[in-house]
């Protein structure tokens, strides 16, 4: 049996997730939390919502920002007028930490969201705990009715869920789990090839009234203009963002990626 990347990642999440509960970690119903609404800032959003991603390092890239600061990074991209923050959280293959979610959440005012690869409800429990607003769940990485009780446990502690799909297939999964945001992976997890067509051709099969994002692979003002025109809400962005380095810099990106929102769109 041949083994992907996607299959690696999941093998070390199980040994995390042992660890998770032999700790006895679990929220407990008192521990009541407001969460920022990530779905009502993409669907609110009069241009494209950008996303902005804390990403220090990825396993297709390596070691993308060694220089990495993500508090400050994210309160740049608060500023340049990012939507929303995606942290993320996975230590072995993106380098990031839950520590940094916790404190980039504290220092911003917009919703962030917690970017790993949940295939548990503890590891929902552990992104409630460290102030997480939504998290992310990868049909890819799930069976169809795993994602369901996933969204369902995550919802019911008031936490929005973005499903993220890469097919046909999945996005029929992602629609059965009453997901808060349609998220299209333009990367395929199995082999990192990233071709924005995934994202023209799955983004207008979404129903208008749940807001979308394309995710992965989007580097200029003309990328985010082809996700618009294929009707997204937002885009998820990464990797452009943590090389641009200065304030300066980043904020130019960010903006330059503000692109006007199509009419369709503006009906969502
Ligand atoms: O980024 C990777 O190499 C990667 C590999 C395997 C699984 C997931 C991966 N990335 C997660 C993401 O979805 C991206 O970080 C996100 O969409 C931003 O993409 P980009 O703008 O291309 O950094």
């Amino acid at each position: 049996m041949t083994t992907n990347f996607l299959d690696r990642i999941l093998k070390t999440k199980r040994l995390e997730i042992d660890r998770l509960k032999q700790q006895g970690l679990t929220v407990k119903h008192s521990e009541t939390q407001t969460h920022r609404g990530f779905a009502a800032r993409i669907r609110q959003a009069d241009k494209l919502a950008i996303v902005s991603e804390v990403k220090k390092a990825s396993p297709s890239k390596g070691v993308i920002q060694p220089d990495f600061h993500p508090v400050e990074t994210a309160k740049t991209y608060e500023t340049a007028g990012a939507a929303a923050i995606s942290v993320l959280t996975d230590e072995e293959y993106f380098m990031g930490s839950i520590k940094d979610l916790t404190a980039v959440r504290r220092e911003v005012t917009i919703p962030v969201l917690r970017k790993d690869f949940i295939i548990d409800e503890v590891q929902i429990d552990e992104a409630y705990l460290a102030g997480a607003d939504a998290i992310l769940l990868i049909c890819a990485a799930v069976h169809k009715e795993r994602l369901k009780d996933l969204s369902g446990y995550a919802r019911g502690l008031g936490l929005d869920v973005l499903v993220e799909v890469h097919s046909e297939h999945e996005l029929s999964a992602a629609l059965d789990a009453s997901a808060s945001v349609i998220g299209v992976n333009n990367r395929d997890l199995t082999t990192f090839e990233v071709r924005l067509e995934t994202s023209e051709r799955l983004i207008p099969m979404v129903p208008r009234d749940i807001p979308t994002l394309a995710e992965s692979g989007i580097r200029s003002a003309d990328d985010a203009a082809r996700m618009a025109a294929c009707g997204a809400s937002g885009i998820l962005v990464g990797e452009s963002l943590m090389r641009a380095g200065t304030f300066e810099s980043v904020s130019a990106t960010l903006q330059s990626l503000q692109v006007v929102r199509t009419t369709k769109l503006q009906m969502r």
